[in-house]
């Protein structure tokens, strides 16, 4: 399990340069001097850099006061949605209308260390950092908040790195860190390696020797 610092010098050390013969533009010229293979780091949105079930839960809380609530303590598995249907078949609905109302996205407050760490990481030598981020389909206000909340905590220059999509196993990376177990879609063989980012959802999984494991944004 990664705590940050040494996560970093993870990063550090997956890139570094590697020589001209195996990094070549057409014709043989070198394509990026000093022959370097730059580390592409996709950072997924809800749950790793932005606090959703925070927000879910203040917001559920405020619009449906008299009715059950799942603490973050007892959240279990990925889909609020899920464990909600299962406490009372209605509050799925319910739960769902949260995250589909306007001004949710961008309302939520950016996790500790977040902002800085994903600075940190785009700031470091050949490193390429990407936001690589799933939109709901019901498109009338998440995708355009999910920009606004980039470009009001990380600045302009990281709209230009996000990639909204909604598979992401179609998106060439070295990293993935995503708060989600388990990340599919058409492509059986994603290039990237998942980092399983630790939430209140995931949290009690049992640790899998494959998989590593980032705790936090803070040290
Ligand atoms: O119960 C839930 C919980 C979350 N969602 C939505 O899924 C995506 C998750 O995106 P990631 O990029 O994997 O973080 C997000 O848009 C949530 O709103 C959901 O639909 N149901
Ligand atoms: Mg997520």
């Amino acid at each position: 399990m990664f705590a940050l610092p040494r996560f970093l010098r993870f990063l550090r050390s997956r890139g570094s340069p590697v020589p001209p013969r195996y990094f070549s533009g057409a014709h043989g010229t070198p394509s990026r001097p000093p022959y370097t293979k730059r580390l592409r780091v996709l950072v997924d949105m809800d749950g790793v850099i932005a606090d959703f079930e925070g927000g879910f839960l203040k917001k559920y809380r405020a619009k449906y006061p008299n009715e059950p609530y799942i603490s973050l303590e007892n959240r279990r598995g990925f889909w609020v949605s899920n464990q909600y249907g299962e406490l009372r078949r209605d509050l799925c609905e319910k739960a769902i209308s949260i995250w589909e109302s306007k001004n949710f996205f961008i309302d939520l407050e950016p996790l500790p260390g977040s902002v800085a760490a994903l600075k940190e990481m785009s700031s470091m030598e050949n490193t390429d950092v990407f936001i690589c981020t799933s939109p709901i389909k019901q498109y009338s206000f998440c995708p355009f908040e999910k920009y606004a909340w980039i470009e009001k905590h990380l600045g302009w220059e990281f709209v230009e790195q996000t990639i909204l999509t909604r598979d992401k196993t179609l998106v060439s990376g070295d990293l993935l860190i995503d708060d989600k177990p388990d990340i599919l879609g058409v492509e059986p063989n994603p290039t990237w390696e998942h980092v399983l980012f630790t939430a209140c959802h995931n949290k009690d999984l049992p640790p899998c020797p494959s998989r590593r494991r980032l705790l936090s944004w803070n040290s």
